[in-house]
């Protein structure tokens, strides 16, 4: 058994904060878009079609040179309007049916895809994410439903970096105990070790088993952040954001953290002007000072 000091010094060494984050540094953005990233967001509903502008805002914010949005038919149109800088393509109208052209090259091609935001139908999710899996996509983040649906799909048709955005609601679906809402770390580090993917969450980060950043003892521990976080749309801005930074080729890990603390800290900054009375919008644009104050230091 180690003893206090030991376990303390443990303790120290998952702690991220911005002296961690300037330490580990970002990837040169190069000169060009390209060199800066390819994100896709898959998502939307009719009746919650802002998610993808939240998560598409965050990846832009945290420096990804593209990001594409792939979304119903249904709100293509009026997405476009509201995503100037993006590439807005439609998915199958039939949920089953493969990605074809340019939806299966942007997917195949992306440095990251995240799925989730905005849906808000199982089985549509479903296929949706099965058809996304047929185009081999390099690395995945899941959110909301598409987290509901993850334990039905075997682990190897998922790519090897593999990354989970749970809410409280979802760590309890992905869990295989009661969750303890006061202590959140061993439901991330079980569901890290079961689904063999990295998980993000209230400022915990578990790792998937054999990643070189400390296997899934205890989970990293992104300082900041507090309750103006938990507000609707506040979860697409955070898994946006970790997308942004996986895209720009930051192991998984690590863009966890990234992103984890970029949002809480542009939790800190919004919660000392507008106390709770912020948009998750805001925290999306907040998202480039935070990372620019790392840079800067
Ligand atoms: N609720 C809100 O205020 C907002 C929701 N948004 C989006 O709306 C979607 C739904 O979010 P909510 O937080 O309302 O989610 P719900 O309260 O409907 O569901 C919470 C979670 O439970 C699971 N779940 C729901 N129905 C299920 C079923 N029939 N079987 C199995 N699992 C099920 C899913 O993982 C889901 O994410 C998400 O895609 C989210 O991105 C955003 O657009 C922003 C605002
Ligand atoms: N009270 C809180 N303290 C610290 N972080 C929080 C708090 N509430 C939410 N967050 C952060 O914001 C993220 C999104 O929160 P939440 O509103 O619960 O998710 P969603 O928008 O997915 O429903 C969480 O994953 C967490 O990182």
């Amino acid at each position: 058994m180690s003893s206090p000091s030991e376990s303390e010094a443990a303790s120290r060494d998952r702690r991220v904060d911005v002296g961690t984050l300037r330490r580990w540094g970002l990837p040169e953005p190069g000169r060009t878009k390209q060199s800066r990233g390819d994100a896709v967001i898959v998502g939307a509903s009719r009746r919650t079609p802002g998610a993808v502008i939240l998560a598409f805002e965050a990846a832009m914010r945290v420096g990804a040179g593209r990001v594409a949005v792939l979304v119903p038919g249904s709100v293509e149109e009026q997405l476009g309007a509201h995503l100037p800088e993006a590439a807005v393509l439609a998915l199958p109208d039939d949920p089953a049916a493969p990605l074809t052209g340019a939806a299966a090259e942007v997917v195949a091609g992306a440095g990251a895809v995240l799925v989730g935001p905005g849906f808000d139908d199982v089985p549509q999710t479903r296929a949706t994410l099965d058809a996304v899996l047929a185009c081999a996509p390099q690395r995945l983040v899941l959110d909301a439903y598409a987290l509901a649906v993850l334990p039905g799909i075997a682990r190897d048709r998922l790519p090897g970096e593999l990354l989970l955005t749970p809410n409280e609601d979802e760590l309890e679906i992905l869990s295989r105990a009661d969750l303890d809402r006061n202590d959140l770390s061993p439901a991330v580090v079980d569901v890290a070790a079961r689904f063999e993917a990295t998980v993000a969450a209230y400022g915990l980060v578990g790792t998937a088993p054999g990643d070189p950043t400390g296997g899934t003892a205890s989970p990293l521990q992104v300082e900041g952040g507090g309750p103006g976080l938990a507000t609707a749309g506040s979860g697409d801005v955070l898994a946006g954001a970790i997308t942004g930074f996986l895209a720009r080729g930051i192991p998984a890990a690590r863009a966890a953290a990234w992103g984890l603390w970029a949002h809480a800290r542009a939790g800190d900054r919004l919660t000392a002007t507008h106390g709770l009375g912020f948009l998750a919008r805001e925290l999306a644009t907040e998202l480039a000072f935070a990372v620019r104050e790392v840079e800067q230091g």
